[in-house]
């Protein structure tokens, strides 16, 4: 049985104030569902003062760690500083972070050693981009970014008590979501490359739908019998859209 997750990712967005406000509306609407797992993942800056707001179930995460330990690299942000902020969850290898900053398999790999070995649960984002798609390349790209990182870690750790977040390229940020079959077929998929490589963790690893899931769209999404959560952007800068997604992980 695997606990539904829904993790809110911030990205770059909100002063410290709007931060607090939007943990303590989040924190009001979902403290009381059972049954599932919160996660909010406000940008670095933000999490000593959303740290202080959350109860019981609604979990910190933190948009990324660094690739090394501690020491001179300017600019990076080491697991273990996280985990001392009480953070339990890093998203690892979002589309945004390839996209803008060059993150490769590589450097993901060895920024997940790092928070597995700080006790964080990484959420390893993958996804096909648009041309890819149609160029009919999706599951060989999931396959290649997955596996990518399995190589890199090593068969004793391997993914560990990590989360696989399926996040199309397409349809993040556009309004435009995956279908309820065509997240599906790429989750069973998932579930089919963790069984070869990964066999002790193809049931239990939860693997989470990200790219445009809003309250219209959440149910439908989460019913689907391979898909264990969300990793929400825009709606998770609303709490009450965020609750709503959260209520409707419950229900299901
Ligand atoms: O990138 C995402 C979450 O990490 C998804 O963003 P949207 O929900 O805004 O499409």
């Amino acid at each position: 049985m695997r606990t539904p997750l829904i993790a809110g990712n911030w990205k770059m967005n909100g002063l410290s104030a709007d931060a607090v406000a939007l943990a303590d509306g989040v924190v009001q609407r979902v403290a009381g569902l059972d049954g599932i797992e919160t996660v909010i993942c406000p940008p670095f800056v933000h999490l000593p003062g959303v740290a202080g707001r959350l109860s019981d179930g609604i979990h910190l995460g933190a948009q990324n760690c660094a690739d090394a330990g501690q020491g001179a690299r300017t600019g990076e942000i080491a697991a273990d500083m996280l985990a001392d902020l009480g953070v339990r969850y890093v998203i690892l290898g979002h589309s945004e972070r390839r996209q803008f900053y060059g993150e490769d398999d590589a450097t993901i790999a060895a920024r997940y050693a790092q928070a597995l070995g700080a006790g964080l649960r990484p959420i390893l984002c993958v996804g096909e981009t648009l041309e890819e798609r149609d160029a009919g390349r999706t599951q060989a790209v999931v396959a290649e970014q997955i596996n990518g990182v399995i190589d890199r870690l090593g068969s004793d750790t391997g993914l560990g008590h990590g989360v696989i977040a399926y996040e199309p390229v397409w349809a993040i940020g556009t309004g435009r979501t995956a279908t309820a079959v065509q997240a599906q077929g790429v989750h069973a998929f998932i579930r089919e490359i963790l069984g070869e490589r990964q066999p002790g963790l193809a049931d239990t690893m939860r693997l989470l739908y990200g790219g445009s899931m809003k309250p219209a769209n959440a149910a439908d999404l989460l019913a689907q019998p391979d898909v264990d959560g969300g990793l929400i952007g825009g709606a998770s800068l609303d709490a009450e859209d965020f609750a709503a997604i959260c209520a409707a992980a419950a229900r299901g």
